[in-house]
């Protein structure tokens, strides 16, 4: 067998006592799509984290890069020498730098002369980016760009940085995805898999981490398992099924996910917010009708103008145009709402951007659960923390966080654990309506089993939903009743056995040859 291009032996790390990985041992041979799974908190971004001298292990792992031993704890900037790139879950782009100050980011800060030849550098760049075909111009600033462009603008350069270091070494290089996809529209993740291909065909390896099993078994040879920091299982992706690499996850076995469990058309219910005319930066004039209890999904290709419609509700973002009744009352104009005035109106969003608008890293879980009222824990004019304390633990163990200790900052968490902290502080104070952006991004298959279940148990008592999304599966799994939107407006409505996975992604397919004649349609959807 060729020699590996990573081999890992007992690799450790402990954080303050509590062990998040337990000494793993794996291989990645020359030229392979190496998946690496595992539910939330099982050590995946730690070992990543190692690889990129971040963090130190704890002594007594070894490591070899193309058959040498690496000498350990790695030194920052050292996995660029072996010919290894990144792709962190938060994309690691300098906000305020350009495209082509970030693209270039390692080359200009270890140039040797002082002298830095702009023209050469944006000529290089350029190359790159056409290399790739993404059409983005090299002197934008990151925070310009959209959340898209964002990913496949890190993802171009951690393959371009491999493919100079290969060229330098003559040998195989590794790039790390970790959790690539989320913010990708279909397009974009098969842009992705066509570049990991061609890195692949070139003898280097690429090691795939996602919480998406289909992906996972589209582009794979082997995955590896990760539970509790530990090396849970080892499998061929070709001779694998869906319920075996869930069951290595997870530990036992759960229903197949994304199997509509809708036979009949739609319930009717009574309206319980009309939304008429809401218009945003993309979306155009919308009539929307939400039903009591309903779970509404809207979703649509990246800038069809869906995504804007939770934060036009909540008074997020600024809007063209629109009003919301609730249960029959006088119109609210949009652009009167105001996050406060929403939360006033029993209104939740979670929006999806989780390292930023959602949680604040820097403060603890328990304060991240109960934000937005705090005011229920002031006894006789004091914080009763312990109250709060008390009560974060229990919402930690409904919900599964873990380490489930509520004074650890949020930023201790892994992803997928600090998003169950922020839907278990919304679900916790029972809106009228919950909006969500995206609400199961980084969260492991079993989480999300329980996430859709509290959900759907919301509803059925009354609470409404609006759930934007490019997750087809999702959608079909908890929504009563799906929008398509394509060019800021609503295409079509799907609803009964219509509401497949499949009938989701074929509809948002088939927006693209029709949005050109859907101007004349009335964008008007109503729920019963
Ligand atoms: N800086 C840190 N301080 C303390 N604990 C940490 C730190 N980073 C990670 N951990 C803990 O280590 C464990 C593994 O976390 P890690 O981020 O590697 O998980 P993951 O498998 O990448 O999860 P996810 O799928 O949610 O991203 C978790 O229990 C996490 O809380």
């Amino acid at each position: 067998m060729a020699l590996p291009v990573l081999k890992l032996d007992g690799i450790a790390k402990t954080f303050g006592g509590a062990r998040a990985l337990a000494g793993v041992s794996f291989s990645v041979a020359p030229g392979e799509v190496h998946g690496l799974l595992g539910k939330n908190g099982s050590g995946k971004s730690t070992l990543v984290k190692i690889l990129a001298g971040f963090h130190a292990p704890d002594p007594g792992g070894r490591l070899d890069f193309n058959g040498e031993a690496v000498d350990l704890p790695l030194k920052p900037g050292d996995f660029r020498r072996l010919g290894m790139s990144f792709v962190h879950q938060n994309l690691g782009l300098v906000p305020s730098l350009t495209v082509l100050e970030n693209l270039r980011f390692a080359h200009l800060t270890t140039a040797k002369s002082g002298f830095i030849d702009w023209r050469r550098e944006r000529a290089t760049a350029r190359e790159a980016l056409d290399r790739f075909g993404l059409a983005i111009d090299t002197e934008e600033r990151i925070d310009r760009l959209s959340p898209v462009e964002r990913a496949l603008l890190a993802i171009v350069r951690a393959f371009e940085e491999i493919r100079v270091a290969c060229a330098a070494t003559g040998r195989p290089g590794l790039v790390l995805l970790d959790e690539p996809t989320p913010f990708l529209p279909r397009e974009g993740v098969e842009k992705l898999f066509g570049l990991v291909r061609s890195i692949a065909a070139t003898g280097s390896s690429v090691i795939f981490i996602s919480h998406d099993i289909d992906e996972v078994m589209t582009i794979t040879d082997r995955i590896t398992v990760l539970r509790d920091g530990q090396l849970a299982g080892s499998l061929v992706t070709r001779g694998a099924t869906h319920e075996q690499v869930v069951e290595a996850i997870v530990g036992r076995r759960i229903a197949r996910l994304g199997v509509a469990s809708h036979a009949g058309p739609a319930v009717a219910r009574p309206a319980f917010a009309r939304i008429t005319a809401a218009a945003g930066a993309t979306l155009e004039p919308s009539d929307i009708t939400i039903g009591k209890g309903e779970i509404l999904g809207v979703t649509g290709l990246i800038g069809s103008g869906y995504e804007e419609l939770p934060y036009l509700v909540f008074g997020a973002r600024p809007c063209r145009s629109g009003s919301i009744a609730f249960d029959g009352g006088e119109p609210i104009a949009l652009s009167a709402m105001t996050p406060k005035r929403a939360i006033d109106l029993d209104l939740a969003l979670l929006p999806g951007d989780r390292q930023g608008a959602s949680g604040v890293d820097s403060l603890p879980i328990v304060d991240n659960m109960f934000l937005p009222d705090v005011a229920r824990f002031f006894r006789g004019g004091r914080l009763s923390r312990g109250a709060m304390l008390r009560e974060a633990f229990d919402l930690g163990v409904r919900y599964e966080v873990r380490p489930n200790d509520p004074s650890l900052k949020l930023s201790a968490l892994s992803g997928g654990n600090a998003q169950k902290v922020l839907i278990a502080r919304w679900m916790n104070r029972n809106p009228r309506l919950l909006l969500l952006d995206e609400p199961t991004q980084g969260v492991d298959v079993g989480t999300r089993v329980q996430i859709f279940a509290a959900l759907k148990a919301a509803a059925a008592s009354g609470m409404s939903v609006v759930c934007a999304s490019s997750d087809a599966e999702q959608l079909a799994e908890i929504c009563d009743r799906v929008l398509i939107f394509a060019r800021g407006r609503i295409l079509t409505e799907i609803t009964g056995a219509d509401l497949t996975k499949d009938g989701i992604a074929e509809a948002c397919y088939a927006s693209i040859d029709l949005a050109g004649h859907v101007g004349a349609a009335s964008p008007s959807v109503h729920a019963s």
